[in-house]
């Protein structure tokens, strides 16, 4: 500070040395003091000019002399270091000034240590500018400038707020390169919505160089406005309800157009009065996590739409999206294998161009076919980088370029045998292979890919197995109704007929029976085959199960002619000779027919009618066919009625035994006689076995009568026997089902035993084809039966398929010519044949041989000449009562 005394101790010298000038110069006195009082006022007017400049400097500045007293300081120095004026008066010594700062609280340390530290830094010997940290918390950065006559002068200036304010900035430094740190996107906005505070993460992605560049903007400076308003209002929100936003997520689209997911969370900042100046945000990228559960629940959809069979194509379409959905730029396709196995078909594209998808529908599959046609040829991926340049694209790269694709991986979509289903693959726009994520991707989609093609295959086979007949590939009874109601359908709309052919095969049994289930499945195939050859493709061929087919004929005009042509088509086809291995065989069909509208207009109907129809031709004597007339139906009716008469026909004894005779043919000498059932039905008469045997067999009924029938026979001729007449043999018919009896020994050992009637006298009549359904078993019970002394016979005998090898080991009697073969034996040369082998046979294998159905003089004569042993027909008797037998063997007259 600049005072009064320091003016005066500075004027004292310059008084004396005017007095003196005076003295020397001569001039008057008056004039010496007039001049200088001029110059003292003119030096008080610089004196005062220099006080008031030095005093508004902003630093504190001081002089002292080489005493360390003080020569001046200025206003500045004494409110630094809070030291009243009337202290710091010229001549106070350093140390007297410090203990005044030690008393203020200015002092930056003790009053020695301060005067050592000034001289040191006054000699030279240490910095000349430092910094004191006072006691009272201030800065006060000093320079000490020393002067030549061992004084100095200092600046002293108050540097607290200077230092304060560097630290902010120092704290600012440290603070962005710490969030810059920070991965996730930070940011302060003011309640404008203006970045003030933004990291590295956040800037770049939003296309910024430098944090610094953000601040100031909006999100409407760097999203679509859409995006920036939703932000924006959301934002918003949280300063006006001070409620803060917690991880929220959003999806923002960054500046290179990617798209990513964040949680977010915004909060509201408050400054000391606790008002809201602006938000603090944090976002979190989970894209990947997002992706990740993407692909995890659409996986899970996926799934659930091949459990639930889902339509292929949606499934694809939809595996299709989300594997584009974890890619950016990247375009997916499934092709699928064609039935012919030379061929890929369109499976799903969805983000493809729909022409090029087009143009590659049914690329053959091949070593240079593109991505898709070679992985599927070589059964392995196949990367194509650049299409444009590859040779596998040589003849497609034009076609992919047209539309912008460059490269296309593609991976063979293998079956659980490692069959090839379809191929998947991706196109990019860019030349480049696929990323270790995207081949991660790849797997898991053609995985996918493939079960679901698996899945649906399997389904189409069971649903061709549902609906089709699994040996012959033809539909069956279960699509029958289906395309039945559809031809309906047409026919009502367009005034057409609808055919139903129902189809038996004649004597089917016997071929399976006697050649061997391969053998009948063959004939069923060539039948099928045939008759679908001789049918339109709009017309149905169904087979029901064993040897019944139907054939539907679709849009029939209503003219009977032209469906009997295709009839007789139908006929012809099954007609033609068929090889079974060794055997050439000629089927036959018994075919029924009924026509929608005249015969029934529902499917049920319909069929119930043409088989009704099929039952009257096989009852015409089979390879025919018949049209459904209404009285069929009644015979299916009388069919029902038959069974239930015939279950309590046992109960009213309607039951009775005919007996034919057995002639030797050398001496006419009545040797057996053939015992035949009659039903005496209450209100029809009596019944030939013909009319109820086959109905019989059907119901199993046949066993309790069969069992009935043995009694009877058994006690009848031991009756004949105890009245007297000569022994004879009583011959009984065993059908299949009987023979096929667990007890059949046991129930013939009964019949004797209860009857009393040796077994020698009784012989079982079985047919030649039920031995061959299974000769082993048939072999082993007729040995058995053997064994308990019964005979055995082979009824129609030739009609079957015996081997003679097998014939050899047949523990039977006698071979009975089957009456078909004697009929015309007179006139038919193959007659003839036959039944000559057949005698010469038995006579080879020491075996008797009857003919059956004998009625005429030639045919007895054909015999007689032929060497045949027996006979049996109406020539010598037709079957007859058991009290006709007696009158005819005592030569009495028969009624
Ligand atoms: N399981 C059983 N089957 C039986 C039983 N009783 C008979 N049958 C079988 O029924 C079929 C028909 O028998 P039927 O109507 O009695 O006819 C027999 C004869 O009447 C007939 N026959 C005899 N001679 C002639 C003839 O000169 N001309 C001609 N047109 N028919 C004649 O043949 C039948 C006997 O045949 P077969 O048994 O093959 O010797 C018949 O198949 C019986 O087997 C029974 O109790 N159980």
């Amino acid at each position: 500070m600049v005072t009064k005394s320091s003016r005066q101790a500075a004027q004292a010298p310059e008084s004396t040395e005017l007095a003196t000038l005076a003295k020397l110069a001569g001039s008057s006195y008056e004039t010496l003091e007039r001049e200088l009082r001029a110059t003292i006022a003119t030096l008080e007017q610089q004196a005062l000019r220099f006080e008031t400049a030095i005093d508004n400097i902003s630093q504190g500045i001081c002089f002292f002399d080489a005493a360390e007293r003080l020569i001046l300081c200025n206003r500045r120095y004494a409110e630094i270091y809070r030291i009243a004026p009337e202290h710091l008066r010229p001549g106070r010594t350093l140390g007297e000034i410090v203990e005044r700062r030690i008393a203020a609280g200015t002092s930056a340390m003790a009053s020695d240590a301060y005067l050592a530290f000034a001289r040191a830094v006054n000699s030279g010997t240490t910095l000349r500018n430092w910094t004191a940290n006072l006691t009272d918390g201030r800065t006060i950065q000093i320079c000490h400038q020393p002067m030549p006559d061992g004084g100095w002068v200092a600046t002293h200036e108050d540097i607290t707020e200077l230092t304060a304010n560097r630290l902010i900035v120092d704290e600012r430094i440290s603070l962005q390169t710490l969030i810059d740190w920070v991965p996730d996107y930070l940011w302060v906005k003011d309640t404008e919505g203006r970045f003030v505070v933004a990291n590295k993460a956040i800037a770049s992605d939003s296309g910024k160089a430098k944090t610094s560049d953000m601040i100031g903007l909006t999100d409407f400076d760097l999203h679509a406005p859409e995006l920036a308003q939703k932000f924006r209002a959301i934002e918003q929100g949280v300063l006006r309800s001070g409620q803060p936003m917690i991880d929220e997520e959003e999806f923002v689209v960054d500046a290179s157009g990617a798209g990513k997911w964040f949680s977010s969370t915004k909060v509201p900042l408050r400054n000391v009065q606790n008002d809201i100046f602006g938000l603090v945000g944090i976002a979190h990228d989970i894209t990947a996590r997002k992706q990740a559960d993407t692909l995890r629940d659409g996986q899970a959809q996926i799934l659930e739409m091949i459990a639930t069979s889902a339509p292929l194509e949606d499934v694809l379409d939809c595996l299709m999206r989300l594997a584009e959905s974890q890619l950016t730029g990247i375009f997916g396709s499934v092709l699928l294998l064609d039935k012919d196995g030379s061929h890929l078909r369109h499976g799903a594209a969805p983000s493809l161009a729909k022409a090029y998808t087009s143009a590659i529908d049914g690329i053959a599959v091949g070593p240079k076919m593109g991505s898709c046609g070679t992985a599927a040829y070589r059964r392995e991926p196949v990367i194509v980088a650049d299409i444009m340049h590859d040779p596998l694209w040589h003849d497609h790269c034009e076609l992919a370029a047209a539309y912008g694709y460059r490269s296309c991986w593609s991976t063979p979509i293998l079956s659980h045998q490692g069959a090839v289903l379809g191929v998947f693959a991706m196109y990019s726009t860019t030349v480049r292979g696929p990323t270790a994520a995207e081949t991660r991707l790849i797997d898991f989609t053609t995985r996918i890919a493939g079960i679901a093609i698996e899945r649906k295959l399997a389904e189409d086979r069971i649903h061709f197995m549902a609906n089709h007949d699994v040996l012959t590939g033809l539909p069956n009874r279960a699509l029958l109704e289906d395309r039945l109601s559809q031809a309906i359908l047409y026919a009502q709309r367009y005034d057409r007929w609808v055919t139903v052919v129902f189809i038996d095969l004649d004597n089917f049994k016997l071929v399976n029976d006697t050649l061997g289930h391969n053998a009948g499945d063959e004939l069923l195939k060539t039948v099928a085959g045939r008759i679908v050859e001789r049918v339109r493709a709009t017309d149905t061929v169904v087979r029901l199960g064993g040897d019944e087919f139907v054939v539907v004929l679709f849009d029939q005009p209503t003219n009977v002619d032209l469906i009997s042509e295709t009839l007789q088509a139908i006929r012809a086809a099954i007609a033609e000779p068929v090889q079974l291995g060794a055997h050439r065989l000629r089927a036959t069909a018994s075919i029924g027919i009924a026509s929608y509208p005249k015969d029934g207009t529902s499917p049920d109907t319909l069929l119930a009618n043409a088989d009704a129809a099929m039952y009257r031709a096989k009852e015409f004597g089979r390879d025919n066919f018949q049209f459904y007339a209404p009285e069929f139906n009644t015979r299916a009716h009388e069919k029902f009625v038959l069974q239930e008469d015939l279950r309590n026909a046992l109960a009213r004894l309607e039951f009775t035994l005919f007996y034919q005779p057995q002639v030797d043919l050398r001496s006419g000498h009545v040797f057996a006689v053939e015992a035949l059932i009659r039903w005496n039905h209450p209100t029809r008469g009596m019944l030939a076995p013909t009319a109820f045997i086959p109905t019989a067999e059907e119901t199993s009924l046949i066993v309790p009568i069969g069992d009935w029938v043995l009694h009877e026979a058994c006690r009848q001729n031991k009756a004949w026997q105890d009245a007297g007449l000569p022994p004879m043999t009583v011959c009984v018919n065993v059908s299949t089902r009987q023979f096929r009896e667990k007890n059949l020994i046991g129930r013939v050992a009964d019949a004797l035993n209860v009857s009393g009637l040796e077994a020698r006298y009784l012989e079982l009549e079985v047919t030649e084809s039920l031995i061959m359904q299974d000769i082993d078993l048939a072999v082993a019970t007729m040995n058995q039966l053997q064994n308990l002394g019964v005979q055995i016979s082979i009824d129609d005998f030739g009609t079957g398929y015996s081997s003679l090898s097998a014939l050899k080991t047949f523990p039977v009697a006698r071979l009975k010519i089957d009456k078909s073969f004697i009929n015309d034996i007179a006139a038919d040369e193959n007659d003839q044949a036959v039944a000559s082998a057949v005698i010469s046979l038995g006579q080879n294998l020491n075996l008797r041989v009857i003919a059956e159905g004998v009625e005429t003089d030639d045919q007895v004569a054909f015999l007689r000449k032929n060497n045949c042993d027996e006979m049996q027909g109406y020539h010598f008797s037709e079957p007859v009562s058991a009290p006709d037998i007696e009158k005819m063997l005592s030569g009495e007259p028969m009624d």
